[in-house]
């Protein structure tokens, strides 16, 4: 038996373990040990004693910490670190392992050791032809057709081919939702209200967000809110969170006790992976709308998440601009430099 004494301090024997773990072990000593680390642990004292106001008057400095991708331009001159700062913090990324980890998340490998699932939330934005596969499968194919399906579901709406009982259009949304399933919607919303584009698409119609049980908060939504004229989108990844569920079944009264039972088919719809339990809650599976266990839930935004209630509000062509920007930053971080990557820099 040959024993190994890892930098850890973790003594493994080889004849248990085989070469892929041996591998995945030594991969995951601890970062605070590797030599970039150490490295950079003793520049930080250097660099505490300058100031960012004589940082800031070094013109090659500031030019070399902006990048521009896709777009975008990503400065970070106004941090307190010079060239040699981020040349040591790249050395820690190599240390790190992260070009070989960034690959293992797009081959789709269960990079998300807690639940032990792929982390795919770039399919989500995919080309229609893109190949990502998870298990084996292929997943671009199945993205496509729910983003098909909530171009078609909200193109009805908005054009008032799909109506509420009363014969009305549905021109106001609620989507009911916490955490993951909440805040990056919300954010997007937040920046498509300042988009021009986006706000005349948006004209006539109105997107709100329920995340807080506060029976305030949930007075204060509905305020000026009409059940004749509103959609209900309850988004959970699980359809068990108490807070969403809780305001799903008070919107679900709000409906039904103006409009009747039966009008719950056509005022509320879900976005959940647990499909099961959104036909358990009443709503019709035909309206519900699929995401997948390899969608963490704070990436979620790009699913149905996100998508269902943007398009509703703006339209899918706009969403659609918003994936294909998001996938071209996905393509980015891929193959890009660390030195060029903007999501690496701005870590
Ligand atoms: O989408 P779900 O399953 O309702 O979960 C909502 C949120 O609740 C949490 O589980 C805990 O806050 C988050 O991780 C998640 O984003």
């Amino acid at each position: 038996m040959i024993r190994l004494m890892l930098r850890s301090g973790l003594t493994i024997c080889l004849e248990k373990v085989s070469a892929l773990n041996l591998y995945r072990m030594a991969w995951s000593a601890l970062i605070c040990e590797t030599e970039a680390w150490k490295e950079l642990e003793s520049h930080v004292e250097d660099i505490k004693k300058t100031h960012l106001r004589e940082l800031m008057s070094d013109e090659d400095r500031c030019m070399a910490m902006m990048v521009e991708s896709e777009g975008m331009l990503l400065d970070y001159s106004r941090q307190c670190a010079t060239v040699d700062t981020i040349n040591k913090l790249f050395s820690l990324a190599e240390a790190a392992h992260l070009k070989e980890k960034i690959s293992r998340m797009f081959n789709g490998e269960r990079i998300n050791s807690t639940e032990n699932r792929s982390v795919l939330h770039v399919a989500l934005r995919a080309p229609r032809d893109a190949v990502i596969n998870c298990d084996g499968k292929n997943v671009v194919p199945d993205v496509w057709q729910v983003l098909d399906k909530i171009r078609d579901f909200s193109d009805m709406v908005r054009s008032g081919a799909w109506i509420g009982v009363t014969g009305k259009p549905l021109k106001d949304v609620i989507a009911v939702g916490i955490g993951g399933s909440f805040l990056g919607p919300l954010f997007v919303h937040t920046a498509l209200q300042t988009d021009p584009e986006a706000a005349e698409c948006a004209k006539g119609r109105q997107l709100h967000f329920l995340a807080n049980v506060d029976p305030i908060d949930v007075a204060r939504n509905l305020v000026g809110l009409n059940p004749e004229t509103t959609l209900v989108v309850v988004v959970s990844k699980t359809f068990t969170t108490a807070e969403t569920m809780l305001n799903a079944r008070t919107l679900r009264e709000w409906i039904s006790s103006s409009l009747g039972p039966e009008a719950v088919a056509k005022h509320m719809v879900a976005v959940s992976t647990n499909l099961t339990l959104v036909e358990k809650f009443g709503i019709d599976p035909n309206n519900a709308f699929a995401f997948w266990d390899w969608v963490g839930g704070r990436y979620s935004v790009c699913s149905a998440v996100g998508a269902l209630p943007l398009s509703l509000q703006y339209g899918f062509s706009v969403v659609e601009k918003f994936l294909t920007g998001a996938s071209g930053i996905d393509q980015h971080f891929h193959s890009a430099p660390f030195v060029k990557n903007i999501p690496v820099c701005s870590r």
